[in-house]
């Protein structure tokens, strides 16, 4: 495996997780020529296609033989038949499972090799504003931690946890977290449409509010509770806003749906797993 060139990947799952990974790999420099994709789905390949210039493989093949990093962008419900024609070519690589819930014991029962780390990426890795949790068995050395921050690191942040199962509550928060800002995004931009601005105006306005707030919080020393307290004038506009959704409960809502999403993530490594 070489650290100074770049590495050979492949993707076993071509669909919105892996382009997203793809899109920043290549915006970094990685070479398409390095880049190796398996996907059954004719549209999905089709998209590649499009999008990058990547001519995906329909099925595992002896292409896959020789390179540093898989990387497992299936469904949870896809591992297992996935990993059965995979494994036979890669034994020799460095895994990297991107599989919301499906656990490292499992895909080293599937794979036969327990050099595995699992991931829990977003899909902003496309602009390069990822957010990844990561999680290495303890048979990966530093050489292949190091590949994997090379190449999660070209999609944005991303941060090691020491336990495997926090990774159901990164799945929970930034693994599944842009939809949420997507569906606030929404109700924004809909609440403005009901005030007469057009649904153009509404979305820029959501949209500038969504990346000026996060982009002062990131900035600042301050807690986020200090930045909302010096918007809220007493008696103000914020004021009642915010005094409508703490009545209605809204952040106690926005908790417990996170904690349905961790839940979730339990659910299916139980039904998918080994
Ligand atoms: N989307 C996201 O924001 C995030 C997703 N993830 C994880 O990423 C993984 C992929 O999710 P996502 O990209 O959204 O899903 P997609 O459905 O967009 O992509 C998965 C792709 O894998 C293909 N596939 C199915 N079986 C095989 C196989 N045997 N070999 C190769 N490819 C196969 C699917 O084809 P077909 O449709 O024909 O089955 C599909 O095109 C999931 O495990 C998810 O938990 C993690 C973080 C964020
Ligand atoms: O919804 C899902 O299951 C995947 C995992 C995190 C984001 N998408």
């Amino acid at each position: 495996m070489n650290q100074t060139s770049s590495p050979r990947i492949a993707f076993i799952g071509g669909g919105n997780m892996a382009s997203a990974i793809i899109g920043g790999l290549i915006g970094r420099g990685v070479p398409v020529d390095h880049i190796t994709v398996v996907e059954p789905f004719e549209a999905a390949r089709a998209a590649l296609q499009t999008k990058f210039g990547i001519t995906a493989l329909h099925t595992a093949s002896a292409a896959l033989a020789g390179q540093d990093l898989v990387v497992w962008a299936v469904k949870p419900q896809s591992f297992k038949d996935a990993a059965t024609p995979v494994a036979a070519h890669t034994a020799q690589a460095l895994h990297l499972s991107v599989a919301a819930g499906i656990t490292t014991d499992s895909i080293a029962q599937w794979l036969g090799t327990p050099r595995i780390v699992r991931a829990m990426p977003n899909t902003p890795a496309l602009v390069g504003k990822g957010m990844t949790g990561l999680f290495a068995r303890p048979e990966v050395n530093a050489q292949g931690q190091a590949l994997i921050e090379r190449v999660i690191g070209s999609t944005g942040q991303f941060l090691w946890v020491d336990a495997e199962d926090k990774l159901d509550a990164v799945t929970a928060m930034s693994g599944s977290g842009p939809a949420y800002v997507f569906l606030f995004l929404e109700a924004m931009t809909q609440a403005g449409v009901d005030m007469g601005l057009t649904a153009d105006q509404s979305y820029q306005l959501a949209v500038a509010t969504f990346q000026g707030a996060t982009e002062l919080a990131a900035r600042s020393d301050e807690s986020a509770s200090v930045l909302r307290e010096r918007v809220t004038s007493k008696g103000g506009t914020t004021y009642a806003a915010i005094t409508h959704m703490q009545q209605t409960e809204l952040p106690q809502h926005f908790i417990a749906a996170l904690r349905k999403a961790e839940a979730r993530a339990k659910e299916l490594a139980a039904e998918f797993g080994k």
